[in-house]
């Protein structure tokens, strides 16, 4: 059943929450969206400005229509969380940070859409805490690690980090340019957007550079463990991802044994955004069945 109700906004769903990750005391941002019996997360991407919200707010009214609690959570680095180096796996301190969140808003078992860093994330929450995940859904992400056929860094994450070290909109264009298929899809408000997003947290900016400077390998390789991933796993793909390759997701659904793969044709790193519709009504359907 589809429950019609009118758009939910940023701000109308906006909550602050003091959370311990990792011995330390963080203030964390999310959107509690919707009530509903089972609750959905989604977790964004690492790109520069990246948000909750930016990431899924085309999705969020069609999740909470068909009955779902969905949370957006900000991570430690981004959005109106807190700033934080991370010199380990951000893939690991991003489940621990969902994990604060879930005992404090007592959740014991969520599904989880994530997407690009946030499939990472997902995967690396199902590794810890396998108990407490019901269906996950990865999109162009879910672990770090090789490409068979695609050099890496691909030019997409060259791309992000040089718009982290030089946050200009010109820059940003470049990114985005080659971060979706049809980049004509792309508004200037959305840009103008983005932009604000990226230089409102500074802090965010060059936090992100010294990460990276201490650890390149934000997101470890967790291929070798995917095996041990039971839940019911959906992993979409967009056939012209530039950058996070398709054959990674090749990788996710040999190694999960309850993963299928949807690819999108004429689509970037941003299923979610790029094919909005199609991708709520199969998540969706994947979510119920
Ligand atoms: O480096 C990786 O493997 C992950 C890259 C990533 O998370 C990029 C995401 C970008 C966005 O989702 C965004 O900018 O909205």
């Amino acid at each position: 059943m589809t429950i019609q109700t009118a758009p939910l906004t940023e701000a109308a769903t906006s909550h602050l929450i003091r959370l311990e990750v990792n011995e330390l005391d963080v203030q964390v941002h999310y959107n509690d969206c919707g009530a509903g019996a089972e609750t959905v997360v989604m977790l964004h991407g690492s790109g520069p400005g990246a948000t909750g919200w930016a990431n899924f707010h085309r999705n969020v009214d069609a999740f909470v229509g068909a009955g779902y609690r969905v949370l957006l959570l900000d991570c430690l680095g981004w959005g109106k969380s807190d700033p934080i180096v991370c010199t380990g796996s951000r893939s690991d301190l991003n489940a621990q940070t969902l994990k604060a969140l879930l005992d404090a808003l007592q959740l014991d078992k969520v599904h989880i859409v994530g997407n690009s860093m946030g499939g990472h994330s997902a995967v690396a929450f199902a590794l810890s805490n396998p108990a407490r995940v019901g269906k996950l859904i990865l999109m162009g992400g879910g672990t770090g690690g090789p490409s068979q056929f695609v050099p890496m860094p691909t030019e997409g994450i060259k791309l992000l980090q040089g718009l982290y070290r030089e946050p200009t909109i010109e820059n940003l264009k470049k990114m985005m340019n080659v971060f979706v298929f049809d980049p004509g899809s792309m508004t200037e408000a959305l840009f103008q957007a983005r932009l604000d997003n990226m230089l409102a947290r500074k802090d965010h900016l060059e936090n992100f550079v010294k990460s990276l400077a201490a650890n390149p390998r934000q997101f470890p390789d967790q291929g070798s463990r995917l095996g041990e991933i039971t839940a019911p796993t959906l992993v979409i793909w967009g056939r012209d991802d530039r950058f996070v390759p398709m054959d990674v997701g090749l990788r996710l659904i040999w190694g999960m044994p309850n993963a299928e793969l949807h690819i999108f044709n004429r689509c970037g790193h941003w299923a979610q955004w790029e094919h909005a519709d199609k991708f709520n009504r199969m998540t969706l359907d994947f979510l119920a069945h």
